[in-house]
């Protein structure tokens, strides 16, 4: 007699698909992070000239270090080994908390905690992992929230964060009202850095908005929430995490032939798939390299936020990274007026005015002309927009075509509004504004309750799509078989999440190893 094989199975055998796939694609496609680690260091005693005493000496170091951090990882981080002081921000994807390492004596984290069940049932896996693989891939960068580690039980996933002590870009507009073109020069000049450095890494930010702009002791920006990045690759596509758990469904439906599957609830495949095999989610729908129509491989699903939110992404038309440049033409003009020129009192009507922007934009008073042409040349359509010049030469030439350019920002940095920034130096140069009066390390002086009282740009239309694929995910709301497949998704969705960053995670002793 065939073997009968639940649901439960099926799972179990799909998340097991999923991570070794994923483990072997990196694995094979990229140098291991050791490999990495091994080659700084051959150039660094090459650019040194040491002798070879010298060199045998640092490469004895860097052994003992290795092994001191490969130890670390083997020691399996959890959440009772930080005692939490306190929240600092709430977002669609999670909580984020200040929290000290080794029960009171250790560093101070951000520490932002997932749920994995409602993200889960959101068909928020793709995003997840999209978020922290960013994070992990922004390591050593200065424009980037630095992720320390990631891990995971039973119920969350765990991002621990370096604490930007200067609470976010929000906090710091809400707190000025308006900024002066001096004020908004550097921060935009920052903003165009760390958005440069997404790009770089070959990701669409998708959410760029003042909340995802940290602000660091000693008051330069970092960009954070990586929740709507993508990269286009397919492991942080949702549709890739679906069509695994449905063609094995499907596969075993040859196999064992019949309707029967799970003997415990007596459902059937037949049944399941009858009701769910139309809808199987598309994800982000990334067209395939010079597709049929000879398009750039784009993403297509709606995120972002509507006040921020590019019209090409809210007309549903392919877009992408210039997405981003849009968003920061956005925050300028809010950072000048103190408000967003979309904004309204609900999503559908931001969303008409976005539609509609160049009835809408109104930039009548008083901003220098070099403001107001670099605000024109960012709010517009995409074809015109800043950046648009190294997706023309792309197009024009024989390379493969992407949804991101890392060099687009070059365009935006040349602007003449950006004449007297140094951008090799931005980052040493004196911020307008340097968080002060901090009573210790645990201050969370910018960040008071605000994160409750705000409004802001909360409005997140992240949930529009939340909501097309939770209906799409029947797996997970079948009454009878849903919460027993949650249980083992979220025990097995995330392998290979755990994370650490070489360096002296929780003791004190400074960033990195090496
Ligand atoms: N490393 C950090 N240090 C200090 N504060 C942080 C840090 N990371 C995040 N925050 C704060 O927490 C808030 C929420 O974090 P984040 O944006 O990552 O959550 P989210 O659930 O993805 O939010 P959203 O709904 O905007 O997608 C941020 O706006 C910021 O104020």
């Amino acid at each position: 007699m065939e073997p009968l094989l639940s649901l439960r199975a099926i799972e179990i055998a799909s998340n097991a698909k999923i991570y070794l796939e994923t483990y072997f694609d990196r694995r094979l496609t990229s140098p291991s992070p050791r490999s990495l680690r091994r080659r700084a260091l051959e150039r660094l005693i090459k650019e040194l000239s040491l002798g070879s005493r010298e060199a045998a000496r640092c490469w004895d170091d860097w052994r003992a270090k290795e092994t001191e951090y490969l130890r670390r990882c083997r020691t399996k981080l959890q959440i009772r080994d930080f005692d939490v002081l306190k929240i600092i921000g709430k977002g669609a994807f999670g909580c984020v908390k200040l929290a000290r390492m080794e029960n009171g004596k250790g560093d101070v984290y951000a520490v932002k905690i997932i749920q994995k069940g409602v993200q889960l049932k959101n068909g928020q896996e793709a995003h997840l992992r999209a978020e922290r693989d960013l994070l992990v891939a922004g390591e050593g960068s200065r424009w980037i929230v630095p992720l320390v580690a990631s891990f995971q039980d039973d119920e969350n996933l765990y991002l621990v964060m370096e604490y930007m002590i200067g609470g976010d870009f929000l906090g710091f507009l809400i707190d000025r009202g308006v900024l002066s073109e001096e004020v908004t020069r550097f921060y935009v000049a920052e903003m165009v850095l760390c958005i440069e450095e997404v790009h770089k890494l070959c990701f669409i930010h998708r959410d760029v908005k003042p909340d995802n702009f940290c602000i660091t002791a000693s008051g330069h920006l970092k960009i954070c929430d990586f929740g709507l990045a993508f990269s286009g690759h397919w492991a942080h596509d949702a549709a890739y995490f679906e069509q695994q758990r449905w063609g094995l469904i499907k596969k075993t439906q040859v196999s064992v032939g019949g309707d029967t599957i799970d003997k415990r609830t007596g459902n059937t495949l037949a049944r399941v798939l009858s009701t769910t095999d139309s809808t199987i989610p598309h994800g982000e729908r990334v067209l395939s390299w010079r597709n049929k129509s000879g398009q750039r491989r784009m993403a297509r699903s709606i995120v972002g936020t509507y006040q921020y939110m590019a019209p090409e992404i809210a007309r549903e038309e392919a877009y992408d990274a210039r997405c981003d440049w849009w968003s920061l033409g956005v925050i300028i003009y809010e950072c000048l007026f103190g408000y967003t020129p979309f904004h309204s009192e609900n999503r559908e009507e931001s969303k008409i005015k976005v539609l509609d922007w160049s009835n809408y934009l109104d930039l009548t008073s008083r901003v220098s002309s070099q403001m107001k042409s670099l605000i024109c040349s960012l709010i517009c359509e995409k074809e015109a927009r800043l950046g648009s010049t190294a997706y023309r030469i792309n197009d024009a030439s024989d390379r493969l075509p992407s949804y991101v350019y890392p060099n687009d920002a070059e365009e935006i940095r040349s602007h003449p509004f950006f004449a007297s920034i140094n951008w090799r130096t931005l980052h040493m140069q004196m911020p307008p504004f340097i968080p002060d009066g901090l009573f210790d390390e645990t201050d969370t002086k910018y960040f008071t309750d605000s994160f409750n009282s705000r409004s802001g740009s909360g409005e997140s239309s992240y949930e529009s799509e939340c909501s097309q694929i939770r209906a799409k995910d029947m797996l997970l709301r079948d009454k009878e078989s849903g919460d027993e497949i949650l249980e083992v998704r979220k025990r097995g969705a995330f392998l290979g999440y755990t994370y650490v960053r070489p360096g002296n995670v929780g003791s004190g002793k400074g960033m990195f190893l090496y």
